[in-house]
């Protein structure tokens, strides 16, 4: 399954890898129990790159962690119990968080519906984040992701612990749905496709960047497949019909943004994934974070790509989505201002 996977991933490194470096990590999902969160934490367990897989949610996590320990693969899986010390040992030694703990969206809600629940439950494991492992990659699921990850920025910031190369927002999800439906319009083999999605992860945040693929779509068409890559989360909010969003191809998502810095963490040069990190590009409009083509290294954040050349069509998208991006940032600033974790 992983071989398949690795073919499956776009920015895969295709030549052979010798690990010169460590090739142990602890890995720890938070929100283990949930639609997301067991597929994910399926995924991390058929990895060889993770040693420890520590489960923690509200509900469930021992239960999800009973289960997973019985795949024969050889590393050691733990579920913890909902209190803060079991909390607090799930994080201690981790390398790599990942938080898909939230609601998920009923059909006509937009993510930003999710801010007054999510923005608490995103501060509070944050918090329990920096207090318990400061050095650790923190990489958020938790929608609406334009403010979450700077909700948690801001908590690192409060205890003094914040690193941005190392706090990640999880936009693979729109690079994967890019890659698979241009490939659907083309007749193409998606694995080999390679769509670049900047911006954030919400309707218009979201940018595929097509031209720079060099495919050349025009009129409806290209407007057809950029709203269908900017919505593409909402189709399968109205299919599930009440029951969630995306689930199972955000767990390949997580999964694949993990295992690219889980290579990049043990040694492996060259390793790219787009992401919602701090970063220059937008700054001065106020998208203090912006995702785009990021090199990851051993200490998280190697260097961001600039956009690069786009087109006229494209640049109006950016100018919409670096609008929208400032707004949700700043929500997410202030709601930490205002409610400070305790
Ligand atoms: N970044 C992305 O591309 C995507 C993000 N998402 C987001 O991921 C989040 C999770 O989605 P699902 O897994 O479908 O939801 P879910 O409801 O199935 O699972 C969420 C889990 O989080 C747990 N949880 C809630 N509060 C917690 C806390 N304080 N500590 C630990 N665990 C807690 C719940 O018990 C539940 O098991 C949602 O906010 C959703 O919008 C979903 C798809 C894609
Ligand atoms: O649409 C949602 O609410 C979940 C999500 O972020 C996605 O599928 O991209």
């Amino acid at each position: 399954m992983y071989a398949a996977r690795r073919i499956a991933t776009g920015f895969a490194q295709r030549r052979a890898f010798s690990v010169s470096a460590k090739q142990s990590s602890k890995v720890t999902v938070l929100g283990a129990s949930g639609g997301i969160g067991q597929p994910l934490s399926l995924l991390l367990k058929l990895n060889p790159r993770v040693s420890e897989l520590a489960l923690y949610d509200v509900r469930g996590g021992p239960g999800v962690a009973a289960d997973i320990s019985h795949i024969n693969t050889k590393s050691t899986v733990k579920g913890y119990d909902p209190t803060p010390s079991g909390l607090r040992e799930a994080l201690t030694g981790s390398e790599i968080i990942l938080i898909p703990a939230g609601v998920p969206r009923k059909p006509g809600m937009t993510r930003d519906d999710l801010f007054n629940t999510n923005a608490s439950i995103v501060r509070d494991l944050a918090k329990a984040a920096a207090e318990a492992a400061p050095e650790a990659n923190l990489l958020i699921i938790s929608n609406p992701v334009n403010s979450t990850v700077p909700i948690a920025a801001e908590v690192y910031k409060s205890v003094g612990v914040y690193n941005p190369k190392r706090m990640f927002g999880v936009t693979t999800l729109d690079v994967v749905r890019a890659s698979r439906f241009i490939s659907q319009l083309k007749g193409t083999d998606p694995a080999s496709e390679n769509i670049t999605v900047v911006g954030g992860h919400s309707g218009a945040t979201i940018v595929p960047l097509l031209s720079q693929s060099g495919y050349n779509l025009e009129g409806q068409q290209l407007d057809d497949y950029v709203y269908r890559v900017q919505f593409g989360g909402d189709e399968v909010v109205k299919a599930k019909d009440g029951a969630g969003s995306a689930t199972l191809s955000m767990a390949m998502a997580g999964a694949r943004f993990a295992e690219s810095l889980l290579k990049a963490t043990q040694g492996q040069k060259g390793v790219i994934e787009p992401t919602f990190v701090e970063s220059p590009l937008y700054k001065d409009q106020g998208a203090i974070f912006f995702a785009s083509n990021v090199e990851l290294g051993p200490n998280g954040v190697e260097k961001i790509y600039p956009i690069g050349k786009i087109t006229d069509y494209e640049q109006k998208l950016l100018d919409v989505a670096v609008k929208d991006l400032a707004g949700n940032i700043k929500k997410g600033v202030d709601f930490v201002k205002a409610n400070p974790p305790k």
